[in-house]
């Protein structure tokens, strides 16, 4: 159980088509979340609109889980910030490792991205992560600074104040990740908040939300959302049946 308000949500990545989608969406809307909760959820880009729509005058945000950097153009496949925003959501999910890894991501298009969405009044949601053997070699740290310190390349302050930072740890990710330590996650949060206060001072630091993804349960939520930098989770598997999110937001709500 925590006291303090906190972000939680879900990425369906690429499942749920829109006929599946529509049916989450009735039942997520008809979900008693906390007044402590602020809830989450980023449909595919082919639902984007009816879940949206169907959330609507809601507490709920809703996403998309990528889009372009460009305001439109000959960029045959891609998705413009514009057009999210048409659909109806107000969040974007911005450099998931999933596409850093398998679609040349960088931490550089990572920043056009959340200079991009500011522009159109879109929450970035920036995630960020070490690699396995980032991890192993001990180097967590300077890859959540420099990742960090990239996406918000020439934010201002004000700027700064509009986005989410997910620490999600490449090797925690997927059937094949291991949910990391509560421990480990206290102190990645924490310097990651000291990187924060770097760029903005340490008050404004303490009013971005930093919320933990990977591997993230039922079993585990709660031990995560109790720890001081701890802001939100970000769940996926557990999360794709609104059951399982409804559950983990009532045992981490206050
Ligand atoms: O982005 C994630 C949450 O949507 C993340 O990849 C975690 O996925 P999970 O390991 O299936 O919870």
């Amino acid at each position: 159980m925590s006291s303090k308000s906190l972000w939680v949500g879900t990425s369906w990545k690429m499942n749920k088509g829109p006929g599946a989608s529509r049916d989450a969406a009735t039942q997520i809307a008809d979900m008693d979340v906390p007044a402590s909760i602020t809830p989450f959820i980023i449909p595919p880009f082919t639902s984007l609109e009816s879940v949206a729509a169907r959330l609507q005058g809601s507490r709920w945000h809703v996403g998309a889980q990528n889009m372009h950097w460009e305001d439109e153009g000959a960029w045959t496949g891609e998705i413009s910030p514009q057009m999210v925003r048409e659909c109806g959501a107000d969040l974007i999910e911005l450099g998931h490792s999933e596409r850093r890894e398998h679609f040349s991501e960088t931490d550089i298009t990572v920043n056009l991205k959340v200079r991009a969405a500011i522009r159109y009044g879109l929450r970035p949601l920036i995630c960020i992560g070490d690699s396995a053997d980032e991890y192993a070699f001990g180097v967590t740290h300077e890859t959540l600074a420099r990742q960090t310190k990239m996406a918000l390349y020439g934010l201002n302050e004000a700027e700064i104040a509009t986005v989410l930072i997910a620490y999600e740890p490449v090797w925690a990710i997927g059937s094949n990740g291991t949910a990391a330590e509560p421990e480990f996650v206290d102190i990645a949060h924490t310097r990651l908040r000291a990187v924060l206060a770097e760029l903005v001072g340490t008050d404004a630091a303490k009013r971005v939300p930093l919320l933990y993804g990977g591997s993230v349960s039922l079993a585990n939520a709660a031990a995560y959302t109790a720890l001081r930098d701890v802001d939100g989770v970000f769940i996926g598997r557990s999360a794709w049946n609104p059951a399982g999110l409804e559950a983990i937001i009532r045992s981490v709500a206050s």
